[in-house]
C-alpha cells in the first residue's frame, strides 16, 4: 500500500526531470491525493456522490502538475525573499488549461449559490487568469490596479505586502451594490494585497463572498488579515 510518505518521495523523484519540487512541497500534494484529509478546505466531503468523487481527483492530479511547473528564485525581488514564479503556468497550453479547469473546479465547489457575479482581479498577476475564468463562470471581471493607472473616480485603499508598501483602486461603479463578488489572485503571502482589494469591493456595496489564489504560502498566515472570508488556495508552498 502507498503512504502518503511514499507518494511524495516518488513526486520529488518524478519531478527531477522537469521544473524542481521539494520533497515538502510534494508531500502535500501527495497526501492530499492519496488521503482527503490534507486540505479541508479544498476537499470534497465523505460520502460524496461518483460526480464529485470525481471532480475531486481530478483536482488533486492537476495540483500536481502545477506545484511541478512552478520555479523559485532566492532573494527576489530583495534579499531574504524566496520568490516563487508562477510564470511558467502560462507557457505551455495544457498547462494554462489545466490551471483553468482546476480554478472553475475549486470555485464550483463552492456550491451553486455561492457563484460570482464579478471576479476581481489584483494587478497585475491576477490578469492572468481572472478575465478567463470570469468568462467561465459567465461573470463580469474587474480589475483592482495599482494607484494612478485607471481614470475617472476610484476609491482608494493602502496596503502592506510581503516586500513593500502600495495603493490600490477600483473604479467607482465596477461593482454595483449587492453583486457577489470574488477576489483572485496568483499569490497570498502576507495577505495585505488581498485585504485591500476586499476593502475596497466593499467600499463599492459588494458582497464579498470569497477570495481564491493559485498559491499560500502559509507561513506568513495572509488569511489572517482577510477577517474570517472563505478563502480557497489550490497549492500550498513551505518554503
Ligand atoms: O499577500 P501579499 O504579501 O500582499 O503579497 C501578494 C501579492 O504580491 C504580489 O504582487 P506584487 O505587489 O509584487 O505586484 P505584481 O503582481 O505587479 O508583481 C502577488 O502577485 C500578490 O498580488
Ligand atoms: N514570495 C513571493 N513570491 C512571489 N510573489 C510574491 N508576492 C508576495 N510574496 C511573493
Amino acid at each position: 500500500m502507498t503512504t502518503p510518505a511514499d507518494a511524495a518521495q516518488s513526486l520529488a523523484q518524478t519531478s527531477k526531470d522537469q521544473i524542481p519540487l521539494t520533497t515538502a512541497e510534494a508531500a502535500v500534494l501527495a497526501t492530499s491525493s492519496v488521503s482527503d484529509g490534507a486540505n479541508p478546505t479544498n476537499d470534497a466531503p465523505r460520502g460524496q456522490p461518483a460526480a464529485a468523487a470525481s471532480g475531486a481527483s481530478e483536482l488533486a492530479r492537476t495540483k500536481i502538475t502545477l506545484l511541478g511547473a512552478l520555479k523559485h528564485f532566492p532573494d527576489f525581488p530583495i534579499p531574504g525573499i524566496k520568490f516563487i514564479d508562477i510564470l511558467p503556468l502560462f507557457q505551455d497550453p495544457a498547462i494554462h488549461e489545466t490551471l483553468l479547469r482546476a480554478l472553475e473546479l475549486q470555485v464550483l465547489e463552492f456550491g451553486e449559490q455561492a457563484k460570482p457575479d464579478v471576479v476581481v482581479g489584483l494587478d497585475a498577476r491576477g490578469f492572468l487568469f481572472g478575465p478567463s475564468l470570469a468568462l467561465r463562470l459567465n461573470a463580469s471581471f474587474v480589475p483592482v490596479r495599482k494607484k494612478g493607472k485607471m481614470p475617472g473616480p476610484c476609491v482608494t485603499a493602502a496596503y502592506e505586502k510581503e516586500y513593500g508598501t502600495d495603493f490600490f483602486q477600483m473604479q467607482e461603479g465596477a461593482v454595483k451594490p449587492g453583486q457577489k463578488v470574488l477576489v483572485v489572485d496568483d499569490i497570498i503571502a502576507t495577505g495585505g494585497s488581498a485585504a485591500a482589494a476586499g476593502s475596497l469591493v466593499k467600499q463599492l456595496g459588494g458582497e464579498l463572498m470569497g477570495y481564491l489564489f493559485i498559491l499560500e504560502i502559509p507561513v506568513l498566515n495572509g488569511r489572517s488579515k482577510l477577517g474570517g472570508v472563505q478563502t480557497v488556495t489550490l497549492l500550498e508552498t513551505n518554503e
